[in-house]
């Protein structure tokens, strides 16, 4: 995430992970504020054995499009709520990449992370037979949690 102050977006993300059981790591790295560190990030991270990168970032949101120019991993984006556009800007800027460097956009804030871990479970469940039956298994949970009578 580009920001300490997006965790409390992200941890949603990462709350997920541990809800399915996916190994993660979450860092601070900044385009704008800490370029050395977001290209020694996203040039290694294939390299370390990382397999999805979702990037969490507010306001001019070039982080997970900057982090998808470094790598040839899947990068996932969450736009992050910004207070001054409520995350409109954040939305644009990481859905509107130039063709050949794709990032998948989430939706703003707390939805988007939940659905950028789930969306990065399903793509390592292609090859993870374990993985696949534990999102199965979240997902029906999550049916059953659903109720019939509003109140
Ligand atoms: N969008 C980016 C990038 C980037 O894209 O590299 N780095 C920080 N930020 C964003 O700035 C917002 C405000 O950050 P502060 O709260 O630290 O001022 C955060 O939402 C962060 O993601």
């Amino acid at each position: 995430m580009g920001s300490t102050s997006d965790w409390e977006t992200m941890r949603h993300t990462a709350a997920t992970l541990d809800a399915l059981g996916v190994a993660h790591e979450t860092k601070v790295v900044s385009a704008h504020r800490t370029p050395q560190r977001l290209y020694d990030y996203a040039a290694s991270a294939a390299d370390r054995g990382l397999k999805v990168v979702i990037a969490g970032a507010g306001g001019a949101a070039h982080l997970p499009g900057m982090t998808a120019s470094m790598t040839h991993l899947p990068v996932l984006g969450v736009p992050v709520e910004s207070h001054a556009l409520k995350g409109m800007d954040s939305l644009l800027s990481i859905v509107q990449m130039p063709g050949g460097i794709p990032v998948g956009t989430l939706a703003i804030g707390k939805a988007g992370a939940i659905n950028a871990a789930l969306l990065g479970a399903a793509i390592l469940a292609l090859s993870d037979t374990a993985l696949s039956q534990r999102l199965q298994e979240w997902r029906a949970a999550q049916t059953d949690g659903v109720a019939t009578d509003p109140a």
